[in-house]
């Protein structure tokens, strides 16, 4: 059993998880080596809608294991529509997996090409009460990853960037008001879609994976700043992170879907 807790070390990494959490080896478990090849294009596949409202940006918070900005998702004002899912997702918060160098770090894959980190925008169907409700129905969650790539230095990641040394250790969050996550995402909103889990204990198969093929860009300082936060605590030996990220799962026969030719 684990007795600190999951993680991404050697005791409690992505190949212990499975001890706490048997669905680890579930058939519908994510992240997945993407195929473009072997994606099928769906016609039927809708334009994804994303609409966020910068009023709804609320913290930014270091969970131990990331570091995630929350929204107030008391309202339909930024939302999830159109693209392989029925109904209205709304916004619950968006996080990152990064590697300890730039060779790694995301979670999906394409064509077995890790990027060196991968943006998660989580949001829940509410056709439930609330997130927590959802997080455990198969339809409950859309999660949009985002791919990001080393190049020029992104001016729109800088400001979430720029409030991490306010929470460099687990458990310290601040305020994070009037961030348009819009921003973050790239020209062509062109994806791949395929039934999944959250990457991360509880593994929940509740998530509908919307993951977009064109990448946003990165710079290596950039990531750099990434890599300063802690796992640890306050006090704690201190333990740079990095290389959160779950290595890509069994497909289990399950269909990738592009919405794109
Ligand atoms: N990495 S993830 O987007 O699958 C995820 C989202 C959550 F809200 C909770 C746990 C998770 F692992
Ligand atoms: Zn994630």
């Amino acid at each position: 059993a684990m007795s600190h807790g999951w993680g991404y070390g050697p005791s409690n990494g992505p190949d212990k998880w499975a001890e706490s959490y048997p669905v680890a080896n579930g058939a519908r478990q994510s992240p997945i080596n993407v195929v473009p090849k072997e994606a099928q294009f769906d016609s039927s596949l809708k334009a994804l809608k994303l609409r966020y409202d910068p009023a709804n940006s609320r913290g930014i918070l270091n969970n131990g294991h990331s570091f995630q900005v929350d929204f107030v998702d008391d309202t339909d004002s930024s939302t999830l529509t159109g693209g392989p899912i029925t109904g209205t997702y709304r916004l619950k918060q968006f996080h990152f997996h990064w590697g300890a160098s730039d060779d790694r770090g995301s979670e999906h894959t394409v064509n077995g090409i890790n990027f060196p980190c991968e943006l998660h925008l989580v949001h829940w169907n509410t056709k439930y009460p609330s997130f927590g409700d959802a997080a455990d129905k198969p339809d409950g969650l859309a999660v949009v990853g985002v791919f990001l790539k080393i190049g020029a230095a992104n001016p729109r990641l800088q400001k979430v960037l720029d409030a991490l040394e306010a929470i460099k250790t687990k458990g310290k969050q601040t305020t994070f008001g009037n961030f348009d996550a819009k921003t973050l995402l790239p020209g062509s909103l062109d994806y791949w879609t395929y039934d999944g889990s959250l990457t991360t204990p509880p593994l929940l198969e509740s998530v509908t994976w919307i993951v977009l093929k064109e990448p946003i860009s990165v710079s290596p300082a950039q990531m750099a700043m990434f890599r300063s936060l802690l796992f640890t605590g306050e006090g704690e030996a201190a333990c740079c992170m990095a290389d959160n990220y779950r290595p890509p799962q069994p497909l289990k026969g399950r269909r990738v879907r592009a919405s794109f030719k």
